[in-house]
């Protein structure tokens, strides 16, 4: 419900702005009466019945169907985005409102947009609009929104858990029980504690500080190198230190996490030279974008042991990864 209350008020809130809040905004007040709002979501199918408040899925339509429709807006939810006959084509000529998920974008390019006329505002139900070409968005006065934090506590919970998978050589020992096998060596060997562990967060925004704060208890060494240092208070409250250059942070990394969002500037960051200033042995736990990692890079290292296990999070399609 949080994700229902969330994209709600991101809705309210942009659709009530102001005409003359910018004057390269395409307004959404620039029509009265009627929206057309399209949402891309993926089918849940028979997941869909199983919980009435999963409404991230198309079948839930984000739970905000009766309210749009009420607010007299036309409210039109497919899963069906790729492709020159798909449904969310049939629409991009008069749609003013796009909603879609990182996990299931749908994608916004340039040539798109250039078709688009009436499209107003797109909307990230969810954190990260790498699915949306900024540029040609921007030169388009297209506004760009994502709910922010509306998933920050999962996306923390999670890499804890996939950092402890990873330490405890979790998911080897899983198959064995699995595969009735039992044998112990072939766990134990590479096997650790967390406790004293050098844990750097590459990206110390919402995701990246909760993470390190959820760590703590844990008494490993706290890095963080972003673009942005936290308030001193913070730093402290959190254990954390500030590591200003990247290329110094990694070497002293047992496990790297990345927190940071998929741009121009990150795209393809963690290449061979990156993934080489790490230590032998690294851990990563990527729950960011994919395409964050240089693939055949990471391929390589996996290969050679240099890195030692990767836990990736792979929500965008094939395409991103
Ligand atoms: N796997 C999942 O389900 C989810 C993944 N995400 C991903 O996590 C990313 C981070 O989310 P939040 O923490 O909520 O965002 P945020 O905006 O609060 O934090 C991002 C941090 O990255 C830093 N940053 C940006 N570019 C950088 C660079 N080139 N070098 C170093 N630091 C840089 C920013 O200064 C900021 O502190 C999102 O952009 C999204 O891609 C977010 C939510 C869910």
């Amino acid at each position: 419900m949080a994700m229902k209350r969330v994209a709600v008020s991101a809705f309210q809130a942009l659709s009530s702005s102001s005409p003359s809040s910018s004057s390269l905004t395409r307004h959404l007040h620039a029509s009265a009466g009627s929206k057309k709002i399209v949402g891309v979501f993926y089918k849940a199918n028979d997941y869909a019945k199983l919980n009435p408040n999963f409404v991230g899925c198309a079948e839930g339509a984000l739970g905000i169907r009766d309210w749009l429709e009420s607010q007299g807006h036309q409210y039109i939810v497919t899963d069906d985005k790729e492709g020159p006959g798909c449904e969310l084509e049939k629409h991009i000529h008069d749609l003013e409102v796009l909603i879609t998920t990182p996990f299931h974008p749908a994608y916004v390019t340039a040539e798109r947009i250039k078709r688009a006329k009436n499209l107003k505002l797109v909307l990230t139900a969810g954190i990260g609009s790498d699915h949306v070409d900024l540029n040609a968005a921007a030169a388009a006065g297209l506004t760009v929104a994502e709910v922010t934090g509306s998933n920050t506590v999962s996306v923390a919970e999670d890499e804890l858990m996939r950092i402890l998978i990873l330490v405890r050589n979790f998911i080897p020992g899983h198959h064995q029980v699995i595969n009735g096998d039992w044998n112990v060596a072939g766990i134990a060997y590479r096997a650790y504690d967390l406790e004293g562990k050098t844990v750097g967060t590459v990206g110390a925004g919402r995701i990246g500080k909760l993470l390190l704060q959820r760590l703590k208890p844990f008494n490993c060494n706290l890095l963080y190198h972003d673009r942005l240092k936290m308030e001193p208070e913070l730093e402290k409250e959190i254990g954390a230190k500030f590591e200003e250059d990247l290329d110094a942070m990694l070497p002293k990394c047992d496990i790297v996490v990345i927190n940071m969002p998929l741009t121009d500037k990150t795209r393809g960051m963690f290449d061979k030279e990156k993934i080489a200033k790490c230590k032998k042995g690294v851990l990563f736990v990527n729950n960011a974008r994919g395409a964050i990692m240089d693939t055949q890079a990471v391929v390589d290292a996996c290969s050679s042991g240099h890195i030692a296990g990767n836990l990736a999070t792979h929500q965008n399609s094939i395409k991103d990864q």
